[in-house]
Order: structure tokens, then C-alpha cells, then sequence
């Protein structure tokens, strides 16, 4: 669905499990309603866990086939049945419906609702009011179901767990965390459009978070749907290697199925919802000859990426079934192809045989690599094995307020997660109770009393931070944590009433603790509340829930963008810092320099002073005093980065120095030092995505051009383009509406934060003139 403006609405639904379930006796199993009956681990396995726990000091022994040899078969048999997976893509490209089909036809809800539906329910994801009015998934949500496979001639039961997270660039932390904690993911591609702009993204995304992917290409039934222009794509403009596994039968408003290439059959969706999958074990024969050229296409792509398939091509031997799935999973897992295919979720159709894929080809939690940090081994990597008896690892992914409380969301990386137990925050070192774990469904919630290793689940009362480590206590390890953007636009607010001041502080208070991309601070001089973001609509977004969710109405400013200041050379300074105004008076002498540092988003300080010049004391103050200079720079008053205050000599007064005039003389000589250092102002580039009909190339070009854009790649298709530039964000205000205007509304956008570079020096002239004409305004008020 269309969001606000011409900025697309991509998403990222991921999927995550919470179901445990224990079908071994030996190791304690779980009757209905998730109570344990606990029994006697067997000698041999506890041998094994012996074996385990020893060799999780030494991770290089951990290899997989260590961990595949030495797990209890039981403990393998429960993994190897569970997915932890998201859906991701563009905007408007079906996640919530096909979520939604997911959720009915493993029986989690019993009947259909659409998004903005006619009967005004709403999808079962998009459970906040603000998210069905603007139809789009702002928070993420988790639910999980449980999937029957025929294998063999026989149900398998998967457990699915799947998290469900906004696309939008502006929640991007909520993708971030989701494909931090997820195993796999599918992506959703429009049968019309394909790759999109937000495509682009969510694979960035995928790619940093080393996310293998099955691809299904939906919305077969509308006008235009041409399921091998986004094969293609997917092959050109992500640069994954990808093949189909299905065709379709019909298309548009004549689709009614698929023919699998590997069993080479044809499947019907039929009946209310298209619940009855009728399988017919002959390919139409209208379809014989593409079903052969796409099969044969399949495996020369295999042949490609993997090295048995690759053997029996040059062979010329033709792979059996089990081969070619076995290849398809070998490589999707290393991330080195993704398998496509495609239906119609709108239509009911096809939904069935993508959740099979999603247990066929993505990986069990054993199947991934998962380390943490030994901080008692210099931060050495240490392997994590699913294994439910090892002591417990486990990853605060995510925190929510609800109306019971502090919800925490947690992925159990190893070890067994209780009702009750005791677990270590390993950033604070403190103790927390686990008062009570649930399994969430979108909004709705399941006690458990257990949750076991590579699940998901959520629990209360535990006060945390997002990114939080939990261990048992006994292991000294933390995960290494998730990517966190910096914020690029700000906004002043305050609430209209003065009687809403409380709900406003408690607001923020659970805002800043859910997510790390929201900031807020109170500016010293103009003594506003400035909150920062990662765009204008998240911060909108959150504007609007003080009024839905705290009844509190707010004033807001103009939107500004997050400038930073850096140095550009080395500057000496010698500063004395002398007042006498009778009484006591300040005294306090500090010399050194201040250079770039070599981390450009961090400062540094060092106190070089040898001799007792600057006694310890007031070194301190130093300290502190730069971190006040650098808090608030000299030129506009954002933060400065990228800077390195050394301080090598100074003097004290017997009776005038003092900690305060040692902190002042410290903020005065940097602020001085500052100019003559090439001070200047940053402003924030972000990595621009652009996408439109080839027509519109030319305009786009010139568009960019005029706003100085840095073009890094135009990569032309047979309909449309895909323009990648850095752009600064001061340039790209109201640009949707421009970029609507030049392309006829065909062509669409989305940016994300690259980096911070010097700001054109007209501008950084008019920012500085202006922010000292308001301060010489408030010094004469
Ligand atoms: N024709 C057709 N329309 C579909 C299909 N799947 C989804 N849609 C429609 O496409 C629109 C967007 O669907 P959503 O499921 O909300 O897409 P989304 O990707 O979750 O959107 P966001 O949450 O905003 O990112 C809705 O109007 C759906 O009814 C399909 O298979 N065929």
C-alpha cells in the first residue's frame, strides 16, 4: 500500500519462533500447555554436552561437523524443524497479505482480513491503529505458527517464527534488529515491477546481516505480470545469482497455479481461499516445452554456484531431484543463489509450496553461524551451539511497552530459557528474574513456561537496553551488537498544555528505551526538548502517538537537519584563563593542540601533561570540560566529531584554580583553537536510490545535478533505471514531490544515511551567520 508522499513504503516482515518443543525422553520433553515433564538425561548425552561445553572455550573446535557429530540426534531433530525467518521488500508489495495468507493456512487465525480491507478488521500484522489508517507496518510484530510438510509420505511439523518489520527507511532499526536475530528471509518482488527502489535497501540490509533468502515473485494476477523480467533483475540489478523453480500456470486474471520445476508437476490452488492444493504429477501439456527450457535454466544456474551439480554438468548427466534440492539448499544457505518463486497472495494462491521452500531450503537455527564475544579472551569470537543444555546465551533484540508492562524480546541463542530462572545482563553485570515468558502473536500473547535454544519469545519485567546480552552468568561472553544509525533530522517539541509535561516525560522516557534511533535532549540555551530521527516521518510518527497513545498534543518547530563539526588541521593552543571580579577568582592556564582524529564519528582526549603542571584533579575537569566544547560545537552548536584535544602543559594559582576554571579554560581554549583549525561544518549525505521509467533518465539527471549529487552508478534495464548517487539531505527536501512531477508519479525514491561530509561553503557561511544572529538576539533580549 501507498504511504505518505512519494517516499515508498518498503517492509520487511520477519518471522521468528517461539514454539519449543523437546521430542526427546532422555532430555525432558513438553506436554500440552508448555509445561516440562522433566526425566533423566541418558549417559551418552550428557557425555556429548560434557564434550560441548568443553570444547565452547576452544570455538576453533567448534566446527559444524564437531557440533553436527557431537549433538544429541533428538536436539538435531527438534532444530532442524524450526525457522526463524522475515519477509522482506518493497513497499506495497504484498508482506501483510501474504503474512496474512501464511497465518490462515497454518491454521494460527481462522479467517482472512486485507489490509484497509472492505471489512475494516485489518491484517493481523498491523495491529496499531496508526499502521491500518496509514496502511503501512510501522513497529515490527512476531507470531509464529507451525507448518505440516509432506515428507516422504508423511506431515512434518515446522515451527515458524516470523517477525513482521516496516520497509520504510525511516524504521530502518526495525528491520535492522529483525534480520540481526532471523535466519532467513523471503523476498517479495512485484510480478509487475520487480526490483524497486526499496528492493535495493532491504537487499543491502540482507546483504550486512549475511541473510540467505528464497525469492517469491507475487501479484501474478495482475495486468502486466512477468514473473522473468524480476528473475532477471534479480540476477542484474542485486547481483544474486537466482533461478526459478516454478512456473506459472496462467497469468493474470487467468493464473491459477504452478508447475514445480524440480518434481516437474503441476499444482491448483482450489476451493474457499484456495486451501485445497490439488497436485497433478503431469506438466500441462501447453507448458512442456518452458517448463523443460526453465528446468534446464535452473540447473545451469546451480552448475554455477555449486560444485556437485557443476560436476555432473560438465559430466552431462542430468541431476536427480533430490540432487538439484539438495544444491538449491547448499547454496541458498551460503548465500550464493536464491531460489524464485511465484503466485499470487491476493488471489490465494500459491502460498502453500513458498512455505514449504521456507523448511526446504532456509536454515535451521543450527544450520548458521552464530558467535559471540569472550570477554575474558580479548573479545575472541566464540562459536554458540543450539543446544538447549548448554548454559544460556541469549540476545535482548528488541524492547515494547504494552498495557502489562516492559516486554523484551529475546532470541535464545543456546541454552534453555525458564520461568523463573536468573539471568546476567552482561553490559551491567546485573541479576534479573524472568518473571514470565510469552510466545507473541502480533498483539496477542501465549504463556510458556520454557523456551528453547534458537527460539524466539518475549518476556516481562526485565529492565534492559535494545542489544542487551543475557547469559546464565557462568560464561563471560556478549554479542556483538546491531548496526545503529546515527539521527539526521531533529525537530523541537513541547507539549501545549503545561498539565501534559508528565505523560510527555513518560512518553519520551519509553520512545528513547525502544528505540535507539530516537533521541531526545533538552538544548541548554534555548532550554527546548530537541528530539532527533531518522527522518521526518519517524519523527511524525512519533509526534502522533504522544497524541493517540499519551492524549498529549505538542507544538513542533521546523524540522532541521543534524549538522555535525569537525577540524580540518592541526592548531597549538596556549590559553590562560584569568578573572578577577573580587573575592576568590579563577585561574587556570592549559597549552597543548587539537587535531582530526583518525575515527571520524568519534572524539579523543589525552592529557600529556608530565611534571604536575595540571594536577590530576584538574585534569579530570579537562576532560570535562572538552567533552562540554565538543558536545556543542563552536560553529552552530551541533556535536563535534572527528577531533583529538591533547593537553601537554598548563598552571595552577595558589588559591584561584579550581576544578570550574579548569573545565571553562578548557572549553575556551578548543572553542579558539577550533577556528584556527579549519573548523566547519558537516552535513549528513545520504545513499540515494532512485528508480523510474527510462524516459524520465534524462530529467532525473539533471534533477540530481542541480542538487550536486555524486552519480555512482546508472544501471539501465529494458523498462526502467535505477540511479544510486549521495546526495545530502539538505538538498532532498520536498524532492518527492519533484521527482513525482518530472516522472508523470512513475518514478519513486528512498535514502538512507551514508555519511557526513563538509557542507558547500555558501552554506555553511549562511548557517553560521544565522545561528549567531540568534545568539546575539538572546544576549540583548
Ligand atoms: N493484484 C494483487 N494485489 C495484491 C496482491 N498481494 C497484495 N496485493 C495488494 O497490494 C496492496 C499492498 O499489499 P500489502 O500486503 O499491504 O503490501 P505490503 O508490502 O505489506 O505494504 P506495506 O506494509 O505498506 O509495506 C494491497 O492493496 C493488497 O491488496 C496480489 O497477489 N495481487
Amino acid at each position: 500500500m501507498r504511504g505518505l508522499g512519494a517516499i515508498r513504503w518498503l517492509d520487511c516482515r520477519l518471522i521468528g519462533s517461539l514454539s519449543v518443543r523437546d521430542a526427546n525422553p532422555t532430555i525432558g520433553s513438553w506436554a500440552a500447555g508448555g509445561r516440562r515433564a522433566f526425566s533423566q538425561t541418558s549417559p551418552t548425552a550428557s557425555a556429548a554436552q560434557e564434550a560441548l561445553k568443553k570444547a565452547q572455550t576452544d570455538a576453533s573446535s567448534l566446527t559444524p561437523e564437531y557440533v553436527a557429530a557431537n549433538m544429541n540426534p533428538a536436539e538435531k531433530a527438534r532444530l532442524s524443524k524450526v525457522r526463524n525467518i522475515g519477509i522482506a521488500a518493497h513497499i506495497d508489495s504484498g508482506k501483510t497479505t501474504v503474512t496474512e495468507r501464511v497465518l490462515f493456512y497454518t491454521g494460527r487465525i481462522k479467517a482472512i482480513h486485507e489490509v484497509r480491507g472492505k471489512d475494516s478488521v485489518g491484517a493481523k500484522m498491523d495491529s496499531m491503529d496508526l499502521e491500518r489508517e496509514k496502511g503501512i507496518t510501522i513497529q515490527s510484530a512476531a507470531t509464529f505458527c507451525d507448518w505440516q510438510k509432506q515428507e516422504d509420505g508423511k506431515e512434518e511439523t515446522y515451527h515458524i517464527n516470523l517477525i513482521d518489520t516496516p520497509g520504510h527507511i525511516d524504521f530502518t532499526i526495525e528491520v535492522e534488529r529483525a534480520l540481526r536475530v532471523l535466519d532467513g528471509a523471503v523476498m517479495i518482488l512485484c510480478a509487475v515491477s520487480g526490483v524497486q527502489s526499496q528492493t535495493i535497501t532491504v537487499d543491502r540490509q540482507m546483504k550486512r546481516y549475511n541473510v540467505p533468502r528464497i525469492s517469491f515473485i507475487n501479484k501474478m494476477d495482475r495486468m502486466g505480470a512477468n514473473p522473468w523480467k524480476a528473475v532477471e533483475q534479480i540476477n542484474q540489478k542485486l547481483k544474486i545469482p537466482a533461478a526459478a523453480i516454478q512456473i506459472p500456470i496462467g497469468l493474470e486474471d487467468e493464473h491459477e497455479g504452478v508447475v514445480d520445476l524440480i518434481e516437474m508437476k503441476a499444482m491448483y490452488f482450489e476451493g474457499p481461499r484456495g486451501v485445497k492444493v490439488r497436485v497433478v504429477n503431469q506438466v500441462p501439456p501447453t507448458l512442456v516445452e518452458l517448463a523443460n527450457e526453465k528446468r534446464q535454466a535452473l540447473i545451469e544456474k546451480l552448475a554455477d554456484v555449486d560444485d556437485e551439480i557443476a560436476e555432473l554438468f560438465l559430466e552431462e548427466l542430468e541431476p536427480t531431484n533430490e540432487q538439484i534440492k539438495a544444491a538449491i539448499r547448499r547454496s541458498t544457505i551460503a548465500r550464493k543463489f536464491t531460489p524464485v518463486m511465484m503466485g499470487s497472495a491476493l488471489a490465494d494462491k500459491a502460498i502453500q509450496p513458498m512455505l514449504d521452500a521456507v523448511c526446504e531450503y532456509l536454515p535451521n537455527p543450527a544450520d548458521t553461524d552464530n558467535l559471540a564475544l569472550d570477554r575474558s579472551q580479548d573479545e575472541k569470537s566464540v562459536k554458540l551451539v543450539p543446544y538447549n543444555s548448554l548454559p544460556f546465551v541469549g540476545l535482548a533484540f528488541k524492547l515494547e511497552e504494552n498495557n502489562y508492562g516492559q516486554l523484551t524480546y529475546i532470541r535464545v541463542y543456546q541454552g534453555t530459557l525458564s520461568k523463573g530462572s536468573y539471568l546476567f545482563n552482561s553490559r551491567t553485570g546485573k541479576k534479573v528474574r524472568i518473571p514470565r515468558i510469552v510466545r507473541m502473536h502480533s498483539n496477542e500473547m501465549e504463556d510458556v513456561a520454557e523456551v528453547g535454544a534458537g527460539e524466539i519469545c518475549a518476556v516481562f519485567g526485565v529492565d534492559c537496553a535494545s542489544g542487551d546480552t543475557f547469559t546464565d552468568g557462568g560464561l563471560p561472553y556478549s554479542m556483538s551488537s546491531m548496526f545503529v544509525p546515527d539521527a539526521v533530522m531533529s525537530l523541537s517539541i513541547k507539549p501545549k498544555r503545561s498539565g501534559d509535561a508528565d505523560n510527555f516525560s513518560k512518553a519520551m522516557n519509553r520512545f528513547t528505551r525502544e528505540d535507539p534511533t530516537f533521541r531526545v535532549h533538552v538544548d541548554a540555551e534555548s532550554e527546548e526538548t530537541i528530539i532527533s530521527g531518522m527522518g521526518e516521518l519517524h519523527l511524525e510518527v512519533y509526534v502522533e502517538r504522544l497524541r493517540r497513545e499519551y492524549k498529549t498534543d505538542c507544538v513542533t518547530g521546523q524540522p532541521r537537519v543534524a549538522y555535525r563539526e569537525t577540524i580540518a588541521h592541526r592548531a597549538d593552543f596556549d590559553f590562560l584563563f584569568k578573572r578577577q571580579s573580587g573575592g576568590p577568582g579563577d585561574f587556570a592556564r592549559v597549552a597543548g593542540w587539537i587535531e582530526p582524529y583518525e575515527k571520524p564519528g568519534e572524539n579523543f582526549y589525552e592529557s600529556q601533561v608530565v611534571g604536575g603542571n595540571i594536577p590530576d584533579k584538574f585534569l579530570t575537569a579537562c576532560a570535562k570540560g572538552f567533552e562540554a566544547a565538543t558536545d556543542k560545537g563552536p560553529l552552530l552548536g551541533h556535536h563535534v566529531i572527528g577531533t583529538k584535544m591533547i593537553i601537554n602543559d598548563g598552571a595552577t594559582h595558589v588559591t584561584d584554580s579550581s576544578d570550574h576554571a579548569f573545565n571553562l579554560a578548557t572549553q575556551m581554549a578548543f572553542r579558539k583553537a577550533f577556528k584556527e583549525a579549519g573548523g566547519q561544518v558537516l552535513e549528513p549525505l545520504m545513499k540515494t536510490t532512485i528508480t523510474a521509467p527510462n524516459e524520465f533518465q534524462g530529467g532525473i539527471l539533471m534533477l540530481m545535478n542541480k542538487r550536486n549529487a555524486t552519480i555512482h552508478d546508472t544501471d539501465i534495464g529494458t523498462e526502467d533505471f535505477t540511479l544510486t548517487c549521495d546526495c545530502s539531505l539538505n538538498a532532498m527536501f520536498g524532492f518527492s514531490s519533484q521527482l513525482r512531477a518530472a516522472t508523470q508519479g512513475k518514478g519513486e525514491f528512498t535514502m538512507e544515511f551514508s555519511h557526513y561530509a563538509p557542507a558547500p561553503p555558501h552554506l555553511q557561511k549562511e548557517l553560521i551567520a544565522k545561528y549567531e544572529a540568534e545568539l546575539e538576539a538572546k544576549r540583548t533580549k
